[in-house]
């Protein structure tokens, strides 16, 4: 039987990482969470406020900060990770030698690191050599603020071993957030790597200006080519239209909270790529995602019309106006 663990540790004060800090003190565990800025720490420990990501947002007085990670990991049954992708190698070689031997580590991140091509949750196993039943990662339809304004909505988590995904969930679930588990590690992930990419691209037609239909035919295309990739790589379908998938899907691609979105909708109104990255103050990861994507893609032979158009308005090859990824022909006797 699981058991609901008290002590826990997030390591990223970023949106994200806050929130579920939040989420988690709100349901009762008692946490400690690593701000690389001694400044943000102390900002979230006197004023219980994160004002740069968070601006409005009440934290639990419960909640507790520090910028030394030494301090911050010691005793801590469950470890959460919420930094960007690209930086999760070198926080990991950084956090090491704090995280206790018999931590599960939890992954909140929804990116594929750039030239090895791993999911976040191999590079955990990799940089801390633990194994499957140690590590579960955590995705759905989760933007930070609606969720730290405490409106209601849920999240899927995941590892090789159920009990340990039913221990994190345990941890996870207060009166507004339900955490659903499952055994699918890859799926899971990769349903958050991928509607980013998609969110992007609707992103890009809102910026155009294009309507309803065009959207309609990139979500629902969207979603068949986050399936095939995933299966590709050994997720399951039923994974992909759940809420780790379509559920998220459809909160990102919907929401002017989302990063993702917001970059496309520069890209569409204009803006070159240099540009959105200038502009973006937090992390948008479908932008730095989708060249991993398509070299995993090319490499099982996943056809990702979306993913390349996306791609070509990104490196200034595609002119917005003209994504319609939906209407590629190569695919055309199989599509629905
Ligand atoms: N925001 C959301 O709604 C959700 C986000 N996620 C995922 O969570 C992950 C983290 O995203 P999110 O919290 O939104 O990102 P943010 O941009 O809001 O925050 C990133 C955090 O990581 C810290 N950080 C640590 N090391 C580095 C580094 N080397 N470079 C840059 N920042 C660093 C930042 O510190 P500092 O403040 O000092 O820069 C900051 O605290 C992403 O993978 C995202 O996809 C998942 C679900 C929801
Ligand atoms: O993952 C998210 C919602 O589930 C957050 O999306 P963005 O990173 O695009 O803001």
């Amino acid at each position: 039987m699981p058991v609901r663990p008290t002590r826990v540790a997030v390591l990223g004060a970023g949106s994200w990482g806050t929130t579920f800090s939040k989420v988690l003190a709100d349901g009762g565990a008692s946490v400690m969470l690593w701000a690389r800025r001694p400044e943000l720490a102390h900002e979230i420990n006197t004023g219980h406020r994160n004002s740069d990501y968070l601006p409005g947002i009440n934290l639990p007085a419960a909640l507790r900060a520090d910028s030394r990670l030494g301090a911050v990991l010691e005793g801590a049954e469950l470890v959460f990770v919420a930094v960007p992708s690209q930086t999760l190698r070198a926080n990991l070689t950084a956090a090491a030698s704090s995280i206790p031997s018999d931590a599960i580590v939890v992954s909140l991140m929804k990116g594929i690191e750039q030239g090895t091509l791993k999911r976040m949750s191999e590079v955990i196993g990799e940089e801390l050599g633990i194994g499957g039943a140690q590590i579960a990662v955590a995705s759905g339809p989760n933007l930070a603020l609606e969720i730290a304004k405490q409106w209601p909505t849920a999240a899927v988590i995941a590892s090789d071993d159920l009990v340990t995904a039913q221990t994190v969930a345990l941890a996870a679930t207060n009166k507004y957030f339900r955490s659903f588990v499952n055994t699918d590690v890859i799926g899971t992930e990769i349903g958050g790597v991928l509607k980013n990419i998609v969110a992007v691209a609707i992103g890009i037609v809102d910026g155009v200006g294009y309507g309803e239909n065009t959207k309609a035919s990139i979500l629902t295309r969207g979603l068949a080519e986050m399936t095939d990739f995933a299966v590709a790589y050994g997720g399951r379908p039923e994974t992909l239209s759940g809420l780790a998938g379509l559920g998220d899907l459809i909160a990102t691609s919907e929401s002017s909270l989302s990063r993702n979105n917001t970059a496309g909708r520069l890209l569409g109104q204009g803006y070159s790529f240099g540009d959105v990255v200038a502009t973006m103050k937090q992390t948008a990861e479908g932008l730095a995602s989708i060249a991993p994507v398509l070299e995993l893609a090319a490499a099982r032979g996943v056809s990702m019309p979306i993913a390349l158009q996306v791609a070509q308005v990104l490196d200034g090859t595609l002119d917005p106006r003209d994504i319609a990824p939906h209407l590629t022909t190569d695919d055309l006797p199989q599509g629905e």
